[in-house]
């Protein structure tokens, strides 16, 4: 039912396919895992189909290497008029007992649509309850600040290089 999921955890096993020279898994697979964990939760969520728009403040903290057991946790800490911001956790571990090490962190942002081609449609919203849920909101809400200035700056030195031309 759309509106009840807060939570979803998505748990495999890293492949040797997923990694680098090194062995360690490739920072742009990680970002595909939680690119995927973020549309189940979103679609979960919202009850429609939903694209990512944004994502920020991620940080590769720890490796993960081969036949690590992965747990991507997405938890929806703010919602908008169309948007869903997740805050996202990738931890890992050696299935055979190894202690479990948070990896990367991040913030993904989804806009739910009115259809696969469509446009911004509205999503169940979110009532934070708790001082954390707060906590969490704020934070969210900072990094897609953060990244939206970044956005601007971009444009604007993009804007200045074309007038040169
Ligand atoms: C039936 C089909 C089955 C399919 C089965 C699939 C199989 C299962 C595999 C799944 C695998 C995983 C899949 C993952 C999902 C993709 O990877 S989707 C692909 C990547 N994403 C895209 O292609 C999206 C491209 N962008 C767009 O189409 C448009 O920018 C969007 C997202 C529709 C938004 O359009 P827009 O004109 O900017 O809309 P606008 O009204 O201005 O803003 C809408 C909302 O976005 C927010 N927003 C805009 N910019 C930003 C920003 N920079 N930062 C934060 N929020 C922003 C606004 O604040 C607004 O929020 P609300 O105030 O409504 O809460």
């Amino acid at each position: 039912m759309s509106g009840s999921q807060r939570e979803l955890n998505l748990r495999f096993l890293a492949e040797p396919t997923d990694v680098n020279y090194g062995g360690k898994v490739h920072g742009g697979v990680v970002m595909k895992w939680i690119d995927q964990a973020g549309y189940a939760a979103a679609v979960g969520w919202s009850g429609k189909y939903s694209v990512t728009v944004a994502v920020g403040g991620i940080r590769f903290v720890a490796p993960i290497r081969t036949s690590d057991l992965v747990t991507i946790t997405t938890k929806l800490v703010y919602t908008g008029t169309s948007s869903m911001h997740f805050a996202v956790d990738v931890n890992a571990r050696d299935p055979m007992g190894g202690k479990e090490r948070l990896c990367t962190h991040c913030v993904i942002v989804f806009v739910a649509l009115d259809g696969v081609d469509g446009k911004p449609a509205p999503v169940p919203p979110l009532t934070q309850e708790t001082e954390e849920d707060q906590r969490l909101a704020e934070y969210a809400l900072k990094v897609m600040d953060l990244s939206k200035g970044i956005e601007q700056t971009i444009e604007r030195y993009r804007q200045a290089d074309m007038d040169k031309d």
